[in-house]
């Protein structure tokens, strides 16, 4: 197996003005700084809002912290009349490494598809912004127990047409819609069937060398509590947080999983 580094990221939603951003980024600095947290063993990435953006790249810059920051979304345009949006060549400017792409909540209140998600993926890649595609199914697929066809179909639309030297890069988060800031964290199992099919179709489309590299997170109700047990499956590589990301102390917590299994 690839010797793939995990990555918690945390996507901060509609939260946090740029003054509450400084402090949240501070914050976590401080505990995973007191933590003697090691950024090589287990990355840490804060996705906040736009407009705090430009004040966390000053942060990290200047004291020269290790935590990663990125987007919540980006245009499929570079630039133009496209009234609200934000092109990735500004987000670039700003140093994000990430950016999510294909939110359940995109998808739900802006009606975001397949082929738009696509659009946004390769608008990402050409200006070197390593996108977070985000999946899963709704509660209706997965009673119907459709959710591993559901979530590759998602998967094989996003993907479409992507070199492989871009998807060698791509972080996907497998979000089942119902256990999203529901409190219903999905089984450790569950998180498993649907993120090792992602990597069988990854080495389907593409290789089973670059499948093996590619980083699955799972995203639902992740805490300190429930993380290690999601994290000792052997397909997941780390979490897309929401709720408990903007709780510096326990966002910190959940990048240290290690040190609290069984907790
Ligand atoms: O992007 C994050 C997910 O939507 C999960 O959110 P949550 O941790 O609040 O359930």
């Amino acid at each position: 197996m690839a010797d793939r580094t995990p990555l918690m990221a945390g996507n901060w939603k509609m939260n946090q003005d740029h003054h509450q951003a400084t402090h949240l980024v501070q914050k976590l600095a401080w505990s995973l700084k007191d933590a003697k947290h090691d950024f090589s063993a287990v990355e840490v990435a804060v996705l906040p809002p736009f407009t705090d953006l430009r004040s966390v790249q000053t942060l990290v810059d200047a004291d020269k912290l290790d935590i990663r920051y990125g987007a919540q979304d980006v245009s499929a345009h570079e630039s133009g009349a496209y009234t609200g949006e934000i092109s990735p060549v500004m987000l670039a400017k700003l140093g994000v490494t990430y950016v999510a792409v294909g939110h359940s909540e995109r998808r739900e209140y802006h009606h975001e598809d397949e082929a738009i998600v696509n659009a946004k993926i390769k608008s990402a890649f050409a200006h070197g912004i390593v996108p977070i595609l985000c999946v899963g199914e709704g509660l209706d697929v997965r009673k119907a127990g459709e959710q591993v066809p559901h979530t590759l179909a998602q998967v094989d639309g996003a993907l479409e047409g992507l070199p492989a030297e871009q998807a060698a890069q791509i972080v996907i988060a497998y979000e089942p819609v119902w256990a999203i800031g529901t409190g219903e964290v999905a089984t450790p199992e569950d998180a498993q069937e649907v993120c090792g099919a992602i990597r069988a179709r990854l080495g389907e489309l593409y290789d089973a060398p670059l499948a093996d590299g590619v980083r699955v997170l799972y995203g639902g109700s992740v805490k300190s509590g429930n993380v290690a047990a999601i994290m000792a499956q052997p397909d997941v590589d780390g979490a897309l947080v929401g709720g408990a990301s903007l709780d510096a102390e326990e966002f910190a917590k959940i990048a240290r999983f290690t040190e609290h299994a069984g907790a």
